[in-house]
């Protein structure tokens, strides 16, 4: 392949933190018109190498080629007028403004004397949502539209910026399926139009579907660049961890015994209706839906973080006071992994040592006052072990972690809580396939030891995987129970879109 057919070039990228090289010696070419991911485990260098790419930080070595000639980027201006947009998981978009001024936002058309061309401003912003194929009203306000709408308008508005390399971040980190079929139309709409993409995800499903070419990441290294159709799941996987981890999914044998957590008719004005489950001891269930269905409002309604208006919580036969907030639910013995873990499940500013086990003090204080610094740090070892936590010392704060990272630590805190009832939300989100190997273990065993779990997940796979029963939402109610053995992703689908012809209640 000549120089010229690759639109970006990326030469010995050095990148060194304190403590930490992020990167060594990392090449990248990339096709143009292509889409080409980026994959590796948490840690491995891929945000740091799109940070540099992007401008938000400086390479300590390296060169950079934008259609083979040299090129300087020290700032995000530099990499947004050589045609470099970034889509992160957290959007730029100002809420309460229209959708057409979003996508022209600082750079919309104007008439003599600086005043706003709002007719040619609609008919650009028309014309780029047109080329992708998408109707989104043009004067409704931003945070009216759905998470997926408004990630269609952060890319619209990276191509009003004429932007020709989108780098995606995760970009179905936010998205459910119906939604992620819909992205995938978009990208294969925008290489028709020659614009490249960069795909990071965790989702290899989604690398497979959608990319033409794949570089692997570890520790800092890039282990090569591979055509997707050369590799199979189980090689990238291996090149991504250097081993082999086998069936994914491991094994169950559990006795199921009474109910640990049971809801009752449980109502939340304008968001749930008529709510009924249970999870046994022992007991792996299943929350599928698709976004917007309820499942996040169910958990923390359950977990005491949003008041219910009429129905029963009982935890362990014991029936919870409806006015009663979070700390009696974690007195009693319920855990919540939050959805959204920078800002509901880590203090950023303090250790990986201190947010693990702040959740649950008790079990490394000595008579109840002190700290027993020996046992502490065996603990917070063995989690980070286990979930292969990639950090320079147990003593780092946790906001200088990749992504990933700081994930594994909001998932050992919970973990080391040792609560009765474990609602995970999402568990894997953002974390790499060993890791999420380990924490389906480390889930396993918890529901072996006579723990009841609630999983929240948008991969279906991994619903499928892991849960002896599933409950579907849509719409804030319960449309069906299906048993782990006799679910499929089309039965899950037809509930949870609300198009269930035959009806699965009961089907356990
Ligand atoms: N601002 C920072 N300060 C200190 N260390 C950092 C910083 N940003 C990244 N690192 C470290 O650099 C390494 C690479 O992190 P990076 O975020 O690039 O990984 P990643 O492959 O994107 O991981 P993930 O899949 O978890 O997002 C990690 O060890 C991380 O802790």
């Amino acid at each position: 392949m000549s120089n010229k057919d690759y639109i970006l070039e990326m030469k010995g990228i050095y990148k060194a933190f304190p403590g930490v090289q992020a990167l060594t010696d990392v090449n990248l070419s990339v096709e143009r018109g292509k889409v080409h991911a980026i994959c590796g485990e948490n840690g491995a260098g891929k945000s740091t190498l799109i940070k540099i790419l992007s401008g938000a930080y400086q390479k300590d070595q390296g060169d950079i080629y934008i259609d083979g000639k040299l090129v300087k980027i020290n700032e995000p201006k530099d990499a947004m007028d050589l045609g470099i947009a970034v889509i992160y998981q957290e959007f730029t978009l100002v809420p309460h403004l229209s959708v057409a001024e979003n996508i022209y936002l600082g750079k919309a058309p104007s008439k003599i004397h600086g005043i706003m061309d709002w007719g040619e401003l609609k008919k650009r912003a028309k014309k780029l949502l047109d080329s992708l194929n998408v109707s989104i009203p043009l004067n409704c306000p931003v945070k009216k539209l759905s998470v997926a709408q408004q990630q269609i308008i952060e890319i619209t508005k990276a191509l009003a910026s004429n932007a020709r390399i989108l780098i995606m971040d995760e970009p179905s980190a936010v998205l459910g399926d119906k939604d992620l079929e819909q992205l995938f139309k978009i990208i294969r709409r925008l290489i028709e139009q020659e614009t490249t993409i960069i795909y990071i995800s965790h989702r290899l499903n989604e690398v497979f579907e959608i990319s033409n070419t794949i570089t692997v990441m570890k520790d800092g290294k890039c282990v090569g660049t591979y055509p997707t159709k050369s590799l199979n799941a189980h090689e990238l996987v291996k090149l991504m961890v250097g081993r082999d981890i086998g069936d994914i999914y491991p094994k169950r044998n559990v006795k199921i015994g009474e109910p640990l957590l049971e809801i009752n008719n449980l109502n939340q004005k304008g968001r749930l209706s008529n709510i009924n489950l249970n999870v046994k001891r022992g007991e792996i269930v299943g929350l599928a839906g698709l976004v917007g269905a309820g499942r996040t409002e169910l958990a923390r309604a359950i977990f005491g973080a949003d008041p219910i208006d009429a129905g029963e919580i009982k935890v362990n036969g014991k029936v919870i006071r409806k006015e009663k907030g979070i700390s009696s639910r974690i007195n009693i013995g319920v855990g919540l992994l939050p959805e959204d873990r920078k800002a509901q499940g880590l203090i950023l500013k303090m250790t990986v040592r201190e947010n693990i086990t702040i959740s649950n003090l008790k079990t490394i204080s000595k008579s109840r006052k002190f700290i027993d610094l020996n046992r502490e740090k065996n603990l917070v070892y063995n989690f980070v072990n286990k979930l292969r936590i990639k950090t320079p010392s147990i003593n780092t704060k946790v906001k200088s972690l990749s992504g990933g990272n700081q994930q594994k630590v909001v998932l050992a805190k919970w973990l080391n809580a040792n609560s009765d009832v474990l609602i995970v939300d999402e568990p894997t989100r953002g974390v790499d396939v060993g890791a999420k190997r380990e924490i389906y273990e480390l889930l396993n065993e918890m529901a072996a030891s006579g723990k009841a779990i609630l999983m929240i997940s948008s991969e279906l796979p991994e619903i499928l995987g892991m849960c002896d029963r599933i409950y579907v939402m849509h719409e804030g109610k319960i449309t069906g129970e299906i048993s782990g053995k006799v679910a499929t992703e089309e039965k899950i689908m037809a509930l949870a879109t609300g198009t269930d012809v035959w009806s699965h209640q009961n089907e356990v």
